[in-house]
């Protein structure tokens, strides 16, 4: 595939910002570019504190997904996702687990700066009362504890039989500690690795150190759906797929990543467009009987126009869009890209 050049692409891009339902990741506001491609719409949003040579894997798979026409698309049939439950009180679970529609299995936020490993507690202990002992829960501390406090929380949490904890800790050196420890002490609590592969410079260290038990990979930061898929075939471990926090165009390029990997499956983290409270497509991919379909996702112009950023925000997006493809140009590859 060729690089559209950049012109072309920018002409192609609106820059849209999308309010959330409940405060996630530290922002009540996803700011993301959705562009038309010439063989479906894509998504490139890396977060705003991200470095351009981080950035510029998001833009090699929006790229990928939006332009690249020997890419294998399914249209046909469904994706199990997971509900999403941010470190929100007890009080707003109820409200928050509602969006999620027939999910099975959910994953909760831990380890929030400013809480108590007693507000973890309170928050899985509820999740499990509302969703009943067949739902799977995960809890995500986004590497927030250090080894001890992480053998402390898990000992707890194994309680409510954890299908796995995501990178509880912020290493791969400490996760392959925690993993010992966790054995000597008889916790049977899995963990996953989710920033160590989408953050790290090799994302095969975790599986060559023996990190984790299951890796999380995210179709954006890791530089496509071929890529993504690569990593996880090379590691040899089970991958969750997972979103991050993209519009719904941005979730139908995840559904495709989960197309493109072996069964089984674990349900993939794609059911965040339930916490945006709007979006840029006519039907938000939000989970109905725990599933989002793999149908193309068809665009709504009125709301693109609607959720238009500020023209400051314009500016500054197209400006990173631009410094971004200036560094895939000069490093592209076989493929063009
Ligand atoms: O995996 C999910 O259930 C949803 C996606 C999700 O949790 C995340 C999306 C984006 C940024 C991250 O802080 C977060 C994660 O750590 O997995
Ligand atoms: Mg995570």
């Amino acid at each position: 595939m060729q690089l559209p050049d950049l012109d072309e692409l920018l002409a192609r891009t609106h820059i849209v910002t999308l309010p959330l339902v409940t405060r996630f990741r530290g922002v009540d506001a996803r700011e993301a570019a959705i562009i038309r491609g010439t063989q479906a719409w894509s998504e490139f949003s890396p977060f705003l504190e991200y470095e351009d040579a981080e950035a510029a894997n998001w833009l090699r798979a929006a790229l990928e997904f939006g332009f690249d026409a020997s890419l294998p698309r399914r249209s046909d049939g469904e994706v199990w996702v997971n509900a999403t439950v941010p470190a929100v009180e007890t009080s707003k679970l109820d409200s928050v687990l509602a969006r999620f529609d027939g999910c099975r299995t959910a994953k909760i936020k831990v380890a929030e700066r400013g809480q108590a490993l007693a507000d973890d507690v309170a928050r899985v202990r509820g999740v499990r009362e509302r969703l009943g002992s067949d739902a799977r829960l995960r809890v995500d501390a986004n590497g927030g504890w250090s080894v001890d406090e992480a053998v402390q929380a898990l000992r707890v949490l194994a309680r409510f039989d954890l299908e796995y904890a995501e990178q509880p800790c912020s290493t791969a050196a400490e996760l392959v500690q925690l993993r010992r420890r966790l054995v000597a002490e008889g916790i049977a609590v899995p963990i996953a690795a989710d920033e160590s592969i989408r953050k790290a410079e090799d994302p095969l260290e975790v599986a060559r150190l023996g990190a984790a038990d299951v890796i999380v990979v995210k179709m954006q930061p890791l530089g496509g759906v071929r890529r993504a898929a690569e990593i996880v075939r090379a590691t040899g471990l089970p991958a969750t797929v997972s979103s991050a926090l993209d519009s719904s165009v941005g979730i139908a390029m995840g559904a495709q990543l989960v197309a493109a990997l072996p069964e089984p499956r674990h349900d993939a983290g794609l059911g965040t467009a339930s916490l945006l409270a709007d979006d840029v497509v006519a039907e938000p991919l939000r989970p109905r009987a725990g599933r989002i379909p793999l149908t193309p996702v068809a665009i709504d112009e009125a709301a693109l126009e609607r959720l238009a950023s500020p023209s400051v925000r314009q500016d500054w997006w197209r400006a990173r869009i631009s410094r971004c493809h200036a560094l895939l140009t000069a490093s592209a590859g076989r493929n063009g890209y």
